[in-house]
C-alpha cells in the first residue's frame, strides 16, 4: 500500500484543531502573543485639540501680514494648559502636546518667532489655520476598534493597546506541549553516558522550535524502554492538560519500538503510522482525548525535520498563528539523483547568487548528522520520483533559518 504523503499527513494533523482557550495578561507580559479578541479603544486620542510643535498659539488672521507684535498673555504646558481665550493681537506659549487654548487657530513655530521681552513677541512667519494643530480624536476615538482578533502583539501595538486604556489584554494562552524521550541508551547532557550509551538531544531541539512558535514546554524527560514508566508519563501529559505530546524515538519497527503500542494501551486512536518522507518515515500521528499525538522518529535529524514540517503548523494553529512555510525557488548548485517514493528533505546551504538563490546539497544525508543539520540554513524539497536534476535546474527550498 502506498504510504500517505505529507501534504495528507499534515491535512489529518491539522484536521478540526481550533485555537486553544484564552486568558488576560498583563501588557507589560504581552509581547508576541495573539489577542484572542479584539482591542476598543476606552479612551479618544488626543484627548483635547493639541499643539504638535514647540512655538505660540496664535489665531490666524493676526499675522496674515508678518512681522507683527503680539502680546503673550500666558503658557499651554503639556499636562497643564491655559485657560483663557487668545483673542486679537495675543498670543499663548505652547509646548507639543500641550492642549490649544480657546481662540487659537494656529501655531507659531518657536523658529518662526522673536521674543521681544518677557510679554511680547514678533511672529515673522504667516501660518494657516489648522498648522501643526492635532485635532481631538486624530488618532482615534474611544469605541473605536484600534486592534483586531488574531493580532499578533508587537511592539507597536502593545503601545497603542496602552493608549486605548487597557492595563492588560486577552490573549490565547501558549499551547502547552509534553514532549517523553524514549530509549535505554539515553542520558541527558550533564551525565556521563556508558559504554552503550548516547546523549538525548532530541527533546532540546523541537522544545525550542515549540517555543519560538508561541508554545510552552512540559519536558517529560527521558524514559527506557519499558511500558510502565513510558505509560506513567503519557498519564503526566494528559494530567498536565497538554494540547500536544510529542514522543521522541521508538517510532520504527524494532523490538523495543513500543511507542505505538504504550499510546494504544493509553487510549490513543491512532490516525497514520509510517508516511512518504525521508527522514521521518516511522512518523506516528493519533488522538489522546483533546490531545494531539504525535510520535517523531527518534533519529535527531529526523525528529527535528518533521518538528518544522508538522509540529510548528500544529503549534501555531493551535496558539491562533498563522503558518506559512518559508519555501523559495532556487538554483540546483550540484547535481541530485533520482528520488524514491518518499518526499525528501536534503540538508543543503542556500546562498544568494547573480540570477536568484542558489541551493547546494551537502553529501552526506546520515540522518543522525546534527552537525550537517546545524550547518543547512535549508532543506532542498525532492517530490516524489522526481528525476535526476543537473546542477543550474530549479528546485524548492524550505528555509530553515
Ligand atoms: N527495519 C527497519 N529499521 C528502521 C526503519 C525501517 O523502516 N525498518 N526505519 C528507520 C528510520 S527511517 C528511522 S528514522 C529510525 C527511527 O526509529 P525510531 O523512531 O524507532 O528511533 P529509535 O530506534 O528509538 O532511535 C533511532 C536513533 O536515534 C537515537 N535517538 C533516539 N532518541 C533520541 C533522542 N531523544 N536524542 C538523541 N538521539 C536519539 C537512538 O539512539 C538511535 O540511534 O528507524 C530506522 N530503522
Ligand atoms: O526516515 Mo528516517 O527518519 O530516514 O532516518
Amino acid at each position: 500500500m502506498a504510504l500517505l504523503s505529507v501534504d495528507e499527513a499534515l491535512e489529518r494533523i491539522l484536521e478540526g484543531v481550533q485555537p486553544v482557550s484564552a486568558e488576560t495578561v498583563p501588557l507589560a507580559e504581552a509581547v508576541g502573543r495573539v489577542l484572542a479578541a479584539p482591542i476598543e479603544a476606552r479612551r479618544t486620542q488626543p484627548p483635547f485639540d493639541a499643539s504638535a510643535m514647540d512655538g505660540y498659539a496664535v489665531r490666524d488672521a493676526d499675522i496674515a501680514s508678518t512681522p507683527v507684535t503680539l502680546k503673550v498673555i500666558g503658557t499651554s504646558a503639556a499636562g497643564k494648559r491655559f485657560d483663557g481665550e487668545v483673542t486679537a493681537g495675543t498670543a499663548v506659549r505652547i509646548f507639543t502636546g500641550a492642549p490649544l487654548p480657546k481662540g487659537a487657530t494656529t501655531i507659531v513655530l518657536q523658529e518662526n518667532a522673536r521674543v521681544i521681552d518677557e510679554g511680547r513677541i514678533e511672529a515673522l512667519e504667516p501660518a494657516a489655520p489648522g498648522r501643526h494643530i492635532r485635532r481631538a480624536g486624530l488618532d482615534f476615538r474611544s469605541g473605536d476598534t484600534v486592534l483586531e482578533a488574531g493580532r499578533t502583539l508587537d511592539p507597536a501595538a502593545l503601545s497603542l493597546a496602552a493608549a486605548s486604556g487597557h492595563a492588560q489584554v486577552p490573549v490565547i494562552r501558549r499551547p502547552l506541549v509534553a514532549l517523553i524521550a524514549s530509549g535505554d541508551e539515553l542520558v541527558p547532557p550533564e551525565a556521563e553516558p556508558g559504554p552503550d550509551q548516547i546523549i538525548a538531544s532530541n527533546n532540546f531541539g523541537v522544545a525550542g522550535l515549540v517555543q519560538q512558535d508561541g508554545g510552552r514546554v512540559l519536558d517529560l524527560g527521558i524514559v527506557p524502554d519499558d511500558h510502565a514508566g513510558f505509560a506513567a508519563a503519557v498519564r503526566r501529559a494528559r494530567e498536565a492538560g497538554a494540547d500536544v505530546l510529542v514522543t521522541l524515538g521508538g517510532a520504527s519497527v524494532g523490538d523495543r519500538d513500543i511507542t505505538r503500542e504504550v499510546l494504544a494501551a493509553e487510549g490513543m486512536e491512532l490516525s497514520f503510522w509510517k508516511i512518504a518522507m525521508r527522514p521521518g518515515k516511522p512518523l506516528i500521528f493519533g488522538r489522546l482525548g483533546r490531545m494531539s499525538v504525535l510520535g517523531l522518529p527518534g533519529n535527531p535529524v529526523s525528529s527535528l525535520i518533521c518538528a518544522h514540517v508538522f509540529l510548528r503548523p500544529l503549534v501555531r494553529r493551535l496558539g491562533g498563528r498563522l503558518h506559512a512555510p518559508n519555501l523559495h525557488q532556487a538554483e540546483l548548485g550540484a547535481p541530485m539523483p533520482a528520488n524514491d517514493g518518499r518526499r525528501d528533505y536534503v540538508r543543503a546551504t542556500v546562498v544568494p547568487g547573480p540570477g536568484g538563490l542558489i541551493a547546494t546539497p551537502f553529501p552526506v544525508q546520515d540522518s543522525s548528522m546534527l552537525s550537517v543539520l546545524a550547518a543547512a540554513n535549508a532543506l532542498i524539497i525532492r517530490q516524489p520520483h522526481a528525476p535526476a536534476a543537473e546542477a543550474g535546474e530549479r528546485c524548492q527550498v524550505l528555509m530553515l533559518r
